[in-house]
């Protein structure tokens, strides 16, 4: 019999960054930019016109490189405008990259993108377009379908996965998105602030569902200004500032780093005396 010990304790790369840049270009940010004449020199004399109508470039990220592995679960941290928004996207397929590659095993899916929901649409109509925009099937959806909004818990309050999802809060969108997406497992699963919305229950209940993912699946990527939500679910972290990696790895290292950079967590100041009763 072959001895297959050896492969089995071997990590299997999911996504590997090598030196992504990322830049966006910004046009007719310079005079005249409004024109039908700006517009057809765009067309005509890309060169020139670039420089007239003022195009900006805003490099987003910078020479990244990184490789995540089946099983983890990998945080994304950064002050705003980092760029981590734009990493998970172009790790998603739907923003090119500038310089650099980046190679995916199986299909990412970037959670809110790929549910592509439907305001006016009731949740109930939503799980199933959801449902099939990932690609499962209409019964697939039916027999998951019980399970999804009691995860939600959009009707833990009464009848709401049957109004249109307009009407719901900003957490309960987020919530019924999550559930949704989580209803099947990914490879690569991309996930974008989606639990800071949620309260403080649908955050444990959703960190628990991720850890289930990366056991059955592949990798699991979460962005998040709530720290605690990727101490909870993340045992590792990317950290990117200004477009750049500053760090990676274990969460409890980067955060440490992370809270004293942006004052967070400050060194225990001097005493102060306690104020004397009169
Ligand atoms: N569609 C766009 N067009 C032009 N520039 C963009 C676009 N999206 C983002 N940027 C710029 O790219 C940089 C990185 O933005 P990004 O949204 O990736 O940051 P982020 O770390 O996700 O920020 P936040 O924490 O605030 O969500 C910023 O300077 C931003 O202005």
């Amino acid at each position: 019999m072959a001895d297959n010990t050896a492969l089995t304790d071997e990590r299997i790369p999911t996504v590997i960054a090598d030196g992504v840049d990322i830049v966006y270009r910004i046009n007719g940010t310079g005079s005249g930019r409004g024109s039908a004449t700006a517009a057809l020199n765009r067309i005509l004399r890309p060169g020139q016109a670039q420089k007239a109508a003022g195009t900006r470039m805003v490099h987003a990220v910078k020479n990244v490189s990184f490789v995540a592995y089946k099983g983890e679960a990998v945080g994304l941290i950064g002050t705003n405008g980092s760029g981590k928004s734009t990493l998970l996207k172009a790790v998603a397929g739907l923003l090119p990259v500038e310089r650099g590659k980046i190679y995916t095993d199986g299909q990412p899916s970037l959670l809110g993108v790929n549910a592509a929901l439907m305001g006016d649409l009731t949740g109930e109509r939503n799980v199933y377009l959801g449902g099939l925009a990932m690609g499962m099937t209409r019964e697939q959806i039916k027999e998951r379908y019980q399970e999804i909004v009691d995860f939600s818990g959009i009707n833990e309050k009464g009848d709401f996965i049957s109004l249109p999802m307009r009407t719901y809060s900003s957490g309960m969108g987020s919530r019924l998105r999550f559930s949704i997406a989580a209803a099947k497992d990914h490879d690569v699963l991309l996930i974008d602030e989606a639990l800071a919305t949620g309260d403080a229950k649908f955050q444990a209940r959703s960190a628990q569902r991720i850890r289930e993912m990366r056991e059955h699946a592949g990798t699991v990527f979460l962005v998040s200004h709530s720290l605690a939500a990727i101490r909870d679910t993340c045992e590792r972290t990317l950290w990117l500032e200004r477009g750049e990696l500053r760090m990676d790895g274990p969460t409890e290292d980067v955060l440490k780093e992370y809270e004293e950079f942006t004052g967070g967590k400050k060194k225990p100041a001097a005493a102060k005396p306690k104020p004397t009763a009169a």
